[in-house]
C-alpha cells in the first residue's frame, strides 16, 4: 500500500485543549486492562496507540496462562513503547494466600513486567504486609501502583480508611493509588449498579484528598469517563480501559467528541 504524503495537522485540531502532556506525564494517565490479546492484536494496539498507553495490566491470573515467549514479547513490546506493565493486583494476591510471595517475585522480574500492583480487593491484608509489598516492589526495581477498594457487589469508600490508605502508601513509595470499579463499573466504589457515579461520595474523596494526580480510577464505562473528565479535567488518571476504546477515551480527553467538547484541561 503506497502511504500518503505527511500531513501536517494543525495542532488546535490535535489538541484543542493545548495541555496534553507526551510521555512519560504526570496528568491525564492511561490504564488499560489486557485479559488475553494475542500478539498480533497487541502490537496493532501499541503501533496504533501507544502514545496514549501510560501503563497496561496483564489481567488479574492471566499472565501464568500464557505461553511463556509469548508474554515475554508482549513485555517487551510494552517497554519498547514507555509503557509500564504489571500483572493484575488479583495475582498478587493468590501469591499471598498460597504464601508464594517469592516465586511470585522472582516470576514478575524474570519476565521483565515493569509494575507491581499491591491490592487486598479480595482478601485480607494487614497494613504491616502491604507495607512490606510496597517496599520489596520499589526494592525489586518496581513501579509500584496500589489499589484502594473491594471487590464485593456493593462495597463502598469508607472516606477515613480511604485517606489513611492512601497517606500511608504514597508514603511507602507507591506512585499511583487506584479506586477500585472492577472491569464491568457495576456496583462497586463510586458507581452505583446502574455505572452511575455516586456524586456525593465522589465529592468526598475530591475533598479529602486534593492532591488528584496520586489517584488512578478505574472507570470501564464511557459515560463513566465522560463524568470524571468532565468533573475532574482532562489531567485525570483513567483505568481499566479496554483496548479498543484507547483511542476514543483519547479523544475524550482532548475535547475531540461531543460529550467533552468544551472540557477544561485540568480541575485538579
Ligand atoms: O486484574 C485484576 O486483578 C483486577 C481485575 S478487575 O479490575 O477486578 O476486573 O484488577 P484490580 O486492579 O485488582 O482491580
Amino acid at each position: 500500500m503506497k502511504l500518503a504524503s505527511h500531513v501536517q495537522w494543525n495542532p488546535v485540531l490535535v489538541d484543542p485543549t493545548g495541555c496534553r502532556q507526551n510521555k512519560p506525564r504526570t496528568l491525564g494517565k492511561t490504564m488499560v486492562i489486557d485479559k488475553g490479546l494475542g500478539l498480533n492484536a497487541f502490537e496493532d494496539l501499541l503501533s496504533t496507540s501507544g502514545a496514549h498507553v501510560d501503563m497496561i495490566k496483564i489481567g488479574f491470573g492471566t499472565a501464568p496462562l500464557y505461553p511463556e515467549p509469548l508474554l515475554r514479547t508482549k513485555i517487551e513490546m510494552a517497554q519498547a513503547y514507555d509503557i509500564c506493565i504489571y500483572p493484575g493486583g488479583t495475582f498478587l494476591e493468590v501469591a499471598v494466600v498460597q504464601d508464594a510471595l517469592s516465586s511470585f517475585f522472582d516470576m514478575i522480574k524474570s519476565l521483565g513486567f515493569t509494575g507491581l500492583e499491591v491490592s487486598d480487593g479480595t482478601i485480607d491484608m494487614n497494613r504491616g504486609l502491604r507495607n512490606e509489598l510496597i517496599e520489596r516492589g520499589l526494592g525489586e526495581g518496581l513501579e509500584v501502583i496500589t489499589e484502594y477498594g473491594k471487590k464485593g457487589w456493593g462495597s463502598s469508600i469508607e472516606i477515613e480508611e480511604l485517606i489513611e490508605t492512601v497517606l500511608l502508601d504514597v508514603e511507602f513509595g507507591a506512585g499511583l493509588v487506584t479506586i477500585e470499579a472492577r472491569e464491568s463499573g457495576l456496583g462497586v466504589g463510586i458507581f452505583d449498579a446502574q455505572g452511575n457515579c455516586k456524586d456525593e461520595e465522589l465529592s468526598r474523596v475530591l475533598t479529602a484528598i486534593p492532591k488528584q494526580e496520586i489517584l488512578l480510577w478505574e472507570a470501564p464505562l464511557k459515560s463513566q469517563q465522560v463524568h470524571l473528565l468532565q468533573q475532574l479535567g482532562s489531567g485525570v488518571h483513567l483505568g481499566n480501559i479496554s483496548p479498543h476504546e484507547i483511542i476514543s477515551l483519547e479523544a475524550l480527553r482532548r475535547g475531540l467528541r461531543s460529550d467533552t467538547l468544551a472540557l477544561e484541561s485540568d480541575k485538579s
